[in-house]
Order: structure tokens, then sequence, then C-alpha cells
């Protein structure tokens, strides 16, 4: 049976406790991983400590640069072992996992050496008092030791968002990922060992969130800021954990977002876009949408244009050809899933397609899979249109004007993400600035530029991370103001 260590300041690190991990596709044993406790932690949190001031510490930009650049081509030599591993945690479709998870895994380490060689500082003359001048520059340092705590939903893309920049910064990393997902950062823990990483540089502490080695990493007091992406509800608590010691933290969290899709829109495009935005990875991307506004004199016939393309999605063997659609990471994450499947009748939904387990023969039969599920019917109060679901599922209301569709879009305590559908392209402008989300997508869906802000309003986050906000989350600054 496999096992999944910790790697703890350059050493692989065993415990007496171990978890399992679970294929979701069968529910078959995947590996065992061992989980870190309060002692294990201890020991990462100080490993990172001590490598800020080794090697790492003392490299050259350019130097840091070019080993991060080699941990790419590393992922990239190593891609199917990453396909493989990514694969057997979460059920995805190789499809997707090749064209989406495992690319962007390497260009989070890529790009983030790139930019990080780039980015500037300010600098200000000014007019002093005594009639004289003076010059302030700011000196940007990393922030320090980052705790990494990351969700199952893409797992190497996620975590590595963060770790790529936090490395290119000069920082020494912790790394939490998800109980769910543990085995790509047990791969990347192996690319940073043999790419030749300083030990101490890149930690990983496999376990759980409270009372295990996430509660342990995020109230440590020997971590100077903490980068999260998963439930708003996990962010509360870490968010109080930072308070002690006043930490930063950089909090990338869930969503239940709006599509709209105007009368004007090229319908297949459109068609296309949304089945994405709700099916793409078994509905599990915070930027997904679980509720679409369709305007009236085109929802019928849009809802049976999607209803007809959930229902050439194919389930089964992530590795065949032609399969599109994954099962749930977990049954757990099925259980929660059907519930919200129950509760949209209950509510009095009308059931487009799907709305039930997907029965699959063989030992598909074990796995955690539902069918895509499409609603229409239901009120704006019902809990299924409320909360995240994260699941295969989105409910289709119509809409009479422009002004109507940005109150419904609005009306949530999330604000990550949307999409919007038109030909019309200064409408879709105006409501690019009238409808409050970070991210807002204008006839297209999960387009990424590395670049660019990333991260949410409201309850979908605090701070924003991509491009030069994430120089300015992992470093620290400091002004010096020279007297000329
Ligand atoms: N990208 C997103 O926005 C994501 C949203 N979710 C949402 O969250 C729901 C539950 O998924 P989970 O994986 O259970 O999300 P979660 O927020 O519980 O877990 C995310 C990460 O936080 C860790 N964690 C949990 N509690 C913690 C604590 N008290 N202190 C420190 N670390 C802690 C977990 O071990 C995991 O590594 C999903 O059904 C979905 O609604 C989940 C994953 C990603
Ligand atoms: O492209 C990214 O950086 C992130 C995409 C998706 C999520 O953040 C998510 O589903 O959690």
């Amino acid at each position: 049976m496999k096992a999944f260590r910790n790697y703890i300041n350059g050493q692989w690190v065993t415990t007496a406790k171990q978890f399992e991990d679970r294929n979701p596709i069968d529910n078959s044993l995947v590996a065992l991983v061992h989980e870190a406790g309060k002692e294990e932690v201890d020991a990462a949190v100080n490993a990172a400590r001590a490598a800020l001031n080794g090697p790492w510490g003392s490299m050259t930009q350019a130097a840091r640069g070019n080993m991060l650049v080699a941990v790419a081509d590393e992922i990239r030599r190593r891609f199917d072992d990453f396909l493989a591993a990514e694969i057997a945690d979460t059920g995805k479709p190789k499809t997707l996992a090749s064209r989406v998870d495992i690319p962007r895994g390497g260009d989070n380490f890529r790009d983030f050496a790139d930019l990080s060689q780039r980015f500037p500082t300010e600098s200000y003359m000014f007019d002093t008092p005594d009639g004289g001048k003076a010059v302030n520059y700011g000196v940007r340092t990393p922030r320090g030791v980052i705790a990494v705590i990351s969700p199952w939903n893409l797992p190497l893309l996620l975590m590595t968002w963060k770790v790529g920049p936090a490395l290119a910064c000069g920082n020494t990393v912790v790394v939490k990922p998800s109980e769910e997902t543990p085995a790509t950062a047990t791969l990347l823990a192996e690319v940073m060992e043999t790419v030749g990483v300083p030990p101490g540089v890149f930690n990983l502490v496999h376990g759980f969130g409270p009372d295990s080695a996430g509660a342990f990493l995020t109230e440590h007091p020997g971590v100077d800021g903490i980068t999260f992406t998963g439930e708003t509800r996990t962010g509360e608590v870490i968010m109080k954990a930072a308070a002690r010691g006043v930490r930063p933290v950089s909090l990338e969290m869930g969503g239940k977002n709006a599509g709209i899709v105007f009368a004007d829109c090229d319908f297949d495009k459109a068609v296309a876009g949304i089945t994405r935005s709700a099916f793409e990875n078994t509905g599990q991307v915070c930027l997904g949408t679980e509720r679409v506004y369709v305007e009236r004199p085109i929802f019928d016939r849009f809802v049976a244009a999607l209803k007809q393309s959930a229902e050439s999605l194919k389930p089964g063997n992530p590795y065949d050809d032609g399969m599109n659609f994954g099962p749930l990471v977990s049954l757990a994450h099925q259980r929660k899933v059907l519930s919200y499947y129950e509760k949209a009748v209950a509510d009095g939904a009308t059931v487009v397609t799907g709305g039930e387990r997907w029965a699959l023969p063989g030992a598909l039969a074990e796995g955690a899979w539902v069918k895509p599920t499409i609603w229409t019917g239901l009120p704006e109060t019902s809990a299924v249109i409320r909360e995240e679901i994260f699941g295969p599922c989105v409910h289709l209301a119509p809409f009479d004007s422009e002004e109507e569709a940005v109150a419904l879009a609005n009306d949530t305590p999330y604000g990550l993400a949307s999409t919007v559908w038109t030909q019309d392209i200064g409408r879709a402008h105006r409501l690019g600035s009238r409808i409050n989300v970070g991210i807002f997508w204008i006839n297209s869906w999960f387009l990424r530029d590395l670049r660019t802000s990333f991260g949410g309003a409201k309850q979908s986050g605090i701070g924003r991370e991509g491009g030069a906000h994430s120089y300015e989350f992992y470093t620290e600054t400091r002004n010096v103001c020279v007297k000329l």
C-alpha cells in the first residue's frame, strides 16, 4: 500500500497516526496518509524559519527564479505521475486534468519566477521644510514563514497558486493540503527534493482542519502570514487564529455566482459556456455558476438546450476517450450534494434533468457519482439558491430587464465571480461595473491570466492574489527616507 509522508526540513517524516486517501471513482484505497501532529507542525514551522536565514535567504532573485523554473520543468518531466495522482485523488477526467490542473501547476512557478524579476518598488522625491530635498524609496522583503492551506477541488493548481509566488518573493512555506487530496502535494515535495530546493524552504504537513495539522499550523505563532482557499466558514476560523499575533491573511472563499444570459447572445456559445461553468470539474469550482438568469424571450429555448448539453455529459473511467464528467470528491460530499437535490424538490423545483445519484455499473457503483442537474421554478429565498452547493447543479430563472438581472445577481452574501453573455458590448461593460464580484467574465468563463487580480468581494474573500497583488501579500514593504 502506498504511503504519503510529511516532508519537513528536507526529510520524509512518518507518524503513528494515519488516515485513508480514497479514490472517489470507486471508493478504492489510494494510500495511507501520515497525519502530522503538533510536534511535526512545530518542526515544520521551525525549519521554515531557519531556512529564511540559510542559503535560500541569501540567494539572488535570479538564482531563486531559476530554481523555481527548474521546479516547473520537473513537474513537466513528471507530468504523467502528477496526472495519475490527481486523477486517483479526485476522479476528474484525464482531458481536464491534463489541460488545466497539471499545466497550471507548472505555470504557477514559471510565471511568478518571471514576474518576480520585474516587480517595481516606489520612489518619491520631495521638498523638505529646510528648503532641501529628500528621497523616499521602498524596500521589499519576504514576509517570512507562510502557511498555505489549500482545498481539494483543484489540488495542485490551487496549492501552487500560493506556493509559486510565496517562494518567488523569497518566503518559506509550510503547506497543508486538503485531507481529501494529499497526492500531488506529496509529489511536489519530491520535486523540491530532486531540484535541490534547500531544506526547510518547502515543508509539507498532512492532516485535517480542526484539532489537526490545519489548526495547529494556522494557530502557530511562528507563522508570519496565512493564505487559504476553501469554505467561507473555515476562512472565519482561520481569521480568528490569525488575529492572535496580528498575522495577515489572504482568503479566497466560496461563491454563489450568477450567470446572466441576454437574448442577443451568441446562443450556442452561451450554452457551451454555461455548460462549462455549471458542470466542469463536476461543479466543484469556486468560480462556477449555480444560478443562471436568462432573458425571458430565450428562456425556454435555453433551458431545453442546456438540458440536452447536460444529458450529453459522459461519466466513466477518467482515462476513457470521451469521458468528460467525473465523480464528486468523496462520498461525504456526495451526501451533501444529494441533500440539496432533495431540498430543491421540497422547495418546489421542477427538475429539468438529473436530481439524483448516478447509478453506474461494476466497481463505479461504489463511487461518489451524481447526475448533472438543472432546476427551474425555485423561489430566490430557497437555500438551494442562497448557499454554495459545490456540485454539478444549476437553477435557471427568467428575467425581464438589465436592472432586474443586476439586482438578482447581487442578491447574495457572496461576491466571487460572474459571467455575462451578450453581443451588446456596452451593456456587458455596464454590468462589469455594477455586479459586485472580484472576477467578471464577458462571453467567457475561467479564462485566466496570472498577472490579473484574483479574489472575491463580500463573504467570498479578503485580499487579492495574482501578479502584483501576490507581490503585495507575500512581501513586507519598508519605506527608506534619505535626506539629500
Ligand atoms: N475554492 C473554494 O472556494 C472551495 C470551496 N469549498 C467549499 O467548502 C465545502 C467543504 O469543503 P472542504 O474541503 O471541507 O473545505 P474546507 O474549507 O473545510 O477545507 C479547505 C482546507 O482548509 C482546511 N481546514 C479546515 N478547517 C480548518 C481549520 N479550522 N483550520 C485550518 N485549516 C482548516 C482543510 O483541511 C483543507 O485543507 C465545499 O463543499 C465547498 O462548498 C471547498 C473547496 C474549495
Ligand atoms: O485559476 C485559479 O487561480 C483558481 C481557480 C479556481 C478556484 O480558485 C477554485 O475553484 O477554488
